[in-house]
């Protein structure tokens, strides 16, 4: 049992360490606080909050994978190299996909009860 909430302790330390150096990581958790609020204000179905929590952790699980990458490039290639280059880029966009995918799920989740409120 110790052993298993030790890993929760350097799950959350990892979650720490993104919040605390990666810009994005930060804006994506603001984003998402935000959409939880648009949620809570326009009452979500359970399908449709399915939806939110889904994109939300793609996105949040690729900027942590995002992170984990670039530390282990500067860890084994602290010098410039083109496959460093392409191991960063390729884990950027990753993180740009999943990005897409969310605001497209946000868009078409919200727009229709915006324009019915408006
Ligand atoms: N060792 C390297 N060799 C070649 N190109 C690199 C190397 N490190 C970084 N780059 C290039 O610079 C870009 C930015 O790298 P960096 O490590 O600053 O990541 P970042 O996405 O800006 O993350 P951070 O949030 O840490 O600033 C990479 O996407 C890559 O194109």
């Amino acid at each position: 049992m110790a052993k298993f909430i030790k890993s929760f302790g350097y799950a959350f330390s990892g979650i720490a360490y993104a919040f605390k150096s990666q810009f994005n990581f930060r804006f994506h958790i603001v984003a998402l606080f935000i959409v939880g609020l648009a949620g809570w204000y326009f009452q979500l179905s359970a399908n449709e909050w399915l939806w939110i929590v889904l994109a939300a952790g793609i996105v949040l699980l690729s900027e942590l994978f995002n992170t984990a990458i670039e530390v282990l490039v500067d860890l084994v290639s602290p010098d410039i190299h083109p496959k460093a280059k392409v191991i960063k880029d390729t884990a950027a966009a990753a993180v740009l996909v999943a990005a897409i995918a969310a605001v497209l799920i946000g868009l078409i989740i919200f727009i229709p009860k915006i324009a019915h409120a408006a």
